[in-house]
């Protein structure tokens, strides 16, 4: 028995991520067989429609800090099998989640960052992202990408909007506003206005102060974009912000649909010390998984993806990948709840 385990059963080992990854995200590989509780995560690729399809987009090249997020979806996945897919869920009960939804894991995409290895015709490894991706979104009810840096959100975005997009919405839990000039993790929420989604239908919940700029403020402020600041929520229930958020997100109509990108750095330095850029002060882990189950029980959200987490800098014990893991969860669970 170790003192990260959550199971008493569970020893420290790993098999699946990189080793260093794997050592930090303390893997699953050796988690004791019970016949009456089965672990998660080991989903088969995509055959046919789907209701929950995971993808790794590992993009880490552009990371304003120095990145290994690319590491990232396989410790996840590690990480998963240390839990199993049971639920409660609200109006059905307890549930086994792969029992209710199909569940399907399509890998990882090759290097998807912007400006990798252009063919002859210029297309780039973002480019080669959004198509694949756009693949999976059509055969999916919710694709769920794990990231990578938060540079993932403009292929996951793109490729499951399409030309959607400009009547789409945008939720954010994000210590950032991700306005900056340049293609970077530091961009992608300023890249996906200029590629046609209109600002006054994103919603960013958790922006941090001292996180952030004043000319970046502003530049939210003048775009028209909603702003839950961290500091609001510390007197206003995540329900009632995020139920906000949904409803500005999805007010183009009862057809817009929704891409939530959630940059786990939002959450509070010591459940996220894995997050390059988290601060202390963040969100709670609580806080957050309400906030992924209750988006992911919308109909109207078609995609999410999970960022910033690098998992070779998880220490001390992998939990960073281990609430990304959880929010995995979350998102099958919401999507059992949807009507
Ligand atoms: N989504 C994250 N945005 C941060 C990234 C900072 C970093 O990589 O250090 C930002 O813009 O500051």
């Amino acid at each position: 028995m170790t003192s990260e385990s959550d199971h008493p059963s569970a020893p420290a080992d790993d098999a699946g991520a990189t080793a260093t990854a794997a050592a930090v995200a303390g893997g699953a590989a050796l988690l004791a067989h019970d016949p009456l509780w089965p672990r998660t995560g080991s989903w088969p690729v995509p055959e046919g429609d789907t209701d929950l399809t995971l993808v790794g987009v590992g993009t880490h090249r552009t990371s304003l800090s120095r990145s290994r997020a690319d590491t990232t979806p396989a410790a996840i996945r590690a990480a998963l099998r240390r839990y199993s897919a049971f639920a409660t869920v609200p109006g059905r009960g307890a549930v086994d989640l792969e029992h209710e939804l199909q569940l399907a894991d399509a890998g990882d995409l090759a290097a998807p960052d912007h400006g990798v290895d252009p063919d002859a015709e210029g297309v780039d490894g973002e480019q080669r992202a959004i198509a694949a991706l756009a693949a999976l979104a059509r055969r999916t009810r919710l694709l769920l990408a794990l990231g990578g840096d938060n540079a993932a959100t403009v292929p996951v975005a793109l490729g499951a909007l399409g030309d959607g997009i400009v009547g789409a919405g945008l939720i954010t839990f994000d210590a950032h506003h991700d306005l900056r000039e340049g293609i970077s993790n530091g961009s992608p929420v300023r890249r996906l206005i200029e590629a046609g989604l209109d600002p006054r239908r994103v919603v960013q919940i958790g922006i941090a102060d001292f996180a952030n700029s004043l000319e970046y403020s502003r530049r939210a402020r003048d775009l028209g974009i909603t702003v839950i600041t961290r500091d609001e929520l510390l007197d206003r229930p995540i329900a009632d912000a995020v139920a906000e958020a949904l409803e500005i997100a999805g007010g183009a109509g009862p057809t817009a649909r929704i891409h939530v990108d959630v940059d786990v750095d939002v959450c509070d330095r010591s459940v996220a010390p894995g997050c390059p850029a988290s601060v202390p002060g963040g969100l709670s882990a609580a806080e957050l998984r309400r906030a992924v189950r209750t988006v992911a029980a919308d109909a109207r959200v078609t995609s999410l993806d999970l960022t910033e987490i690098d998992a070779t800098a998880d220490t001390p014990d992998g939990r960073t990948v281990r609430l990304a893991a959880q929010l995995v969860l979350e998102s099958a669970a919401g999507l059992a709840a949807r009507p």
